[in-house]
This record gives structure tokens, sequence and C-alpha cells, in this order.
């Protein structure tokens, strides 16, 4: 029997793998390995991470479906879906194979037409025989989001889920990054008993300090994910103490506030960063990077194509061309190095600039975050944590082992942590609360023994993050 027992900073509503019972049954785990672009993995981080969920769960008899998104290939404006070899998991399954030592086999389904794959048919069921006799040591599915079911609302989504639950016995989430609500993230757990991974529990264990930070706490938000990001923007204005922005966000946002025109950003969007500039007139959080880089070109930083400006001469009405760094020369301008320099807290999601070729600004970032020893430091997003791998490789191995940094798995999540304002919030994650209460997985003796000092239920208790670092980790019973 499984040693029932919480983790102290983990909510005891939260149904936790290590508590179901797996013997022989099969598991369908939902990970965050969306690391691969054009066919490469970028970043291995996100995989090593769910080993101890997948390693745990074979230990205990389980027999393991994968599954994961990878990119975005519905195309929101189209309405298609691309099911393009670039974005394929078979890269990962590579990886896997190699790190485990053991077979996973990717059952093969035809997307129909530009409407992605319509349903897992039963050319599956000879995998799930070889799976459930160890003839295999698991099954890895295509790309979620290649499946026309996966974004999709109503019984289109339903479908999906009632199938992807068809394949399994039990379901368990790993998948920290993924905090949008799609059938293999939330749909699928109307269906089957449902438990949070190790890699998840740890990560919502983390997230509770970026809601209790030390201040003065400096956010840098940059990248390309505009749509998810500038929701949460707002919220996260009232938490931080001070707001740094770049990429296509602060594009947006400089075209709100001054006016000016900049190549390749959406009236649209202009539209969405204008509260932005309204909360701000107030406040005055929003730390600017002054100086910037622009490019006639996309193609690449290519000589006598590109300059620095900057926004002291920004003027309602000026044109200006792609604007795709920020010059490393803002770091050093007073109110920004202060803000670094002073923050006891500072949480980056930030790819400064066009990659590969623009990458200046991301550096100097995080070397400039780094020079605040005291600070507690916290990095999440795919990219910003595959550039800053690829960038300052000796730094980031250095902060994996540093007890002052942190990397999340997901950096969109994070934010969107923030903007609840609790981790439990998300909505996968409240999917799997909910599931404990429908199907039981939770027995009432087992939950309240909360050992951090509190009576029951979950708290935000304001202890620092060395505290957390050293407490005592998900403990995994057999
Ligand atoms: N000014 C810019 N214009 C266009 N793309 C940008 C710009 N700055 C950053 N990017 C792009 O943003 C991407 C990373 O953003 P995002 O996916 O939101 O980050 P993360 O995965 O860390 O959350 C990178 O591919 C980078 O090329
Ligand atoms: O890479 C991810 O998020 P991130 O870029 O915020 O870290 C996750 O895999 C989520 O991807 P999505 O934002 O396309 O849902």
């Amino acid at each position: 029997m499984a040693d029932q027992s919480y983790p102290s900073d983990i909510r005891s509503d939260l149904p936790l793998v290590q508590h179901a019972d797996l013997e022989g049954k099969i598991v369908l785990v939902r990970v965050d390995h969306n690391v691969v672009s054009k066919g490469k993995i970028q970043d291995q981080y996100r995989v090593d991470q769910t080993l101890s969920t997948i390693y745990n769960l074979v230990e205990r008899g389980g027999r393991p479906i994968l599954m994961t998104h990878i990119g975005r290939p519905y195309d929101k404006k189209t309405k298609t879906i691309r099911c393009e070899a670039g974005d394929a998991v078979d890269t990962v399954v590579q990886y896997l194979q190699r790190k485990l030592k053991i077979k996973f086999a990717v059952p093969d389904f035809a997307p129909h037409g530009t409407h992605g794959i319509e349903d897992i048919d039963t050319s599956i069921n000879h995998l799930l025989h070889d799976l459930r006799s160890k003839r295999i040591g698991g099954v890895y599915l295509p790309n979620t989001r290649w499946f026309a079911g996966e974004e999709a609302k109503g019984e289109l989504a339903e479908r999906f889920a009632v199938q992807l639950a068809g394949l399994a016995d039990v379901y368990v989430n790993d998948a920290f990054g993924s905090w949008q609500p799609h059938a293999s993230t939330y749909h699928i757990t109307k269906h089957l008993p449902s438990y949070a991974g190790l890699l998840m529990q740890d990560e919502l264990a983390h997230s509770r300090q970026i809601l209790a930070p030390q201040r003065p706490f400096v956010a840098v938000v940059a990248g390309s994910k505009y749509d998810t990001k500038i929701g949460p923007l707002t919220e996260i204005y009232k938490k931080v103490d001070s707001l740094v922005l770049g990429g296509v966000i602060y594009n947006a946002y400089l075209c709100a506030k001054y006016g000016v025109k900049i190549k390749g950003v959406d009236d649209a969007d202009v539209e969405l960063a204008k509260t932005l500039v309204e909360q701000d007139k107030v406040e005055k959080k929003l730390v600017e990077l002054p100086l910037l880089v622009e490019s006639d070109t996309l193609e690449g930083k290519i000589e006598g194509k590109f300059r620095t400006i900057s926004t002291a001469d920004f003027a309602p009405g000026k044109q200006y061309n792609y604007i795709l760094d920020a010059d490393p020369s803002s770091f050093d301008v007073p109110s920004v190095s202060d803000a670094f320099a002073n923050a006891k807290t500072i949480f980056v999601n930030a790819v400064m600039g066009f990659t590969p070729h623009f990458s200046e600004g991301t550096t100097k970032l995080d070397t400039t975050i780094d020079k605040n020893t005291s600070a507690f430091k916290f990095l999440g997003g795919g990219d910003t944590l595959y550039e800053f791998k690829k960038l300052l490789p000796g730094l980031y191995h250095a902060a994996i082992d540093n007890s002052k940094y942190y990397l999340f798995t997901g950096g969109g999540t994070v934010l969107k942590v923030i903007e609840e304002g609790d981790p439990y919030g998300l909505e996968p994650v409240k999917a799997l609360v909910e599931n404990a209460a429908r199907f039981g997985t939770i027995k009432k003796q087992e939950s309240p023994k909360v050992s951090n000092g509190y009576s029951n239920g979950y708290h935000f208790p304001s202890k620092a993050f060395q505290q957390v670092k050293q407490a005592s980790p998900v403990t995994v019973s057999a």
C-alpha cells in the first residue's frame, strides 16, 4: 500500500501519482515535451524533468502512454491544422529511447486534409496489447495538437477526450507548462481517475514563492506569444514592483504609448496594449528599455541594415522598421540597472530579441540579473531557458545548482499563476482536484495531515525561498 502522506507544500485535495494504484494499469501521461523546433530538440530540460514520473510509474507496475503538444500547428486565421514533420514527436521519442533504453512505439493516424487527425482508430489496439504484455516499453502518441479535438470546444473536444480515455486506466498530468485547458490537459479528467505527476507537484510548490515574493519584485516578460501573455500582464502589473517588457509585447506597448508605428505590429495588438499604458500612467511601474535595435529586414542581422534607436526620439506618427532587440546599453541606464540591482525577487519569461540573430539583449538581461547575487531568480519558458542555455551555457549550468535560482518548465504557466494569484487556479490543476472528488480517489482520513503548522487546506506561508529549497522533497513511496 502506498504511503498516503502529503508533502507539506502540496494542497491536500490534489490527487498525487504516488498515491495511485498503478500495478498492471495503462497510464496515460500528459507531459510538456514541447521542446522541438524544425525537427530538432532545442533543450532537453523539460523532458529530463519528467523522467522521475515515468520511472516512478513504471517501477510501480504502470504501463505508460505519453503525449505532448509541440508548437502551435493550429492556424487561427485559416482554421486549419498543419501536421508537419518538424512538429512531430519522433525526435523526443528517439531521445527518450536513448535515455531510458526502452522502446516506445508511435502510432500512425492519417490526418483528415487540413482538419487534423479526427479519430484514434483501432489500429492502435495491437500496440496496447504489446504494451500490456511488455513487448514494448511505452507508447508515445502523435503531437496532441495534430488531433482535431485537442483545441476544439464542445463535441469534438469531448469525442477526443473519450477516445484518449479509452486507451488507459489512469491519467497523470505532469505538464506544468501546458496550462491551456485542452482535451489532453483538461477534458480527459472527466473520464479517468486522474493524478498530478511529480514534476507538476514540484512546480506547483515553487510557484507559491512567486506569489509571496520578497520585495522589490521585478518581472521581465518578452517574447512572441502575444495573445496568451498580454491578458495576464494587467494582473501581473498589479503584483510586481517593476515590470520590464521586451520583444513583440514591448513593441505593441511602445506603439500604444508613443503613437509610433512599428513594422509587423498589428493594430489589434496595439489596442490590447493600451490597457497597460493607462495602468502605468498612475503607478509608473513599467521600467522602459530606452535603446532598441531597429532592423530593415527579418532575414538576419545584416551590416548596414540595423541600427540603435532611442525612445527619446519617438513622436506620434513616426514610422519604424522592425524592432528586433533591446540594445544591451539599455540595461546600463540608471532606472533599469537600479531596478535589477535592488530587486529581491526577479521573474524572467523573456527572450528579448528575434532569434537566432538578435541575441545581445537576452545575453545582457541574463548577465544583469546574475549580478544581483542576493535576489531569488526564477526563470521560466521553453524559449527563455533554451536561449539562456545557448547564450550562456556556463551560467545556465551553474544556475541549475544554485539555490538562488529556480528554472520553471513553463513560462506562460507562471504568468497565469501570477494572474490567478493561486497555482491551484490553473484550469488543468482545478480539473485534477475536481476529479479526485468525483472519483473518490482521496480518502477522508488521508487528506488533512498538514505538517506545516496550518490546520487544514492550503495557505501561502511567507517563508523564504531558501527554506522551500531545503524543505523535504516530494516523497514517493511504492
Ligand atoms: N522583437 C521581436 N520580434 C519578433 N520575435 C521576437 C522578438 N523578440 C523575441 N522574439 C521571439 O520570441 C520567441 C520566444 O517567445 P516565447 O515563445 O513567448 O517565449 P517562451 O517560450 O520563453 O515563453 C523567440 O522565438 C524569439 O525569436
Ligand atoms: O512552451 C510552452 O509555453 P512557454 O513558451 O510559455 O514556456 C508550453 O509548451 C505551452 O505552449 P502553448 O503556449 O503553445 O500552449
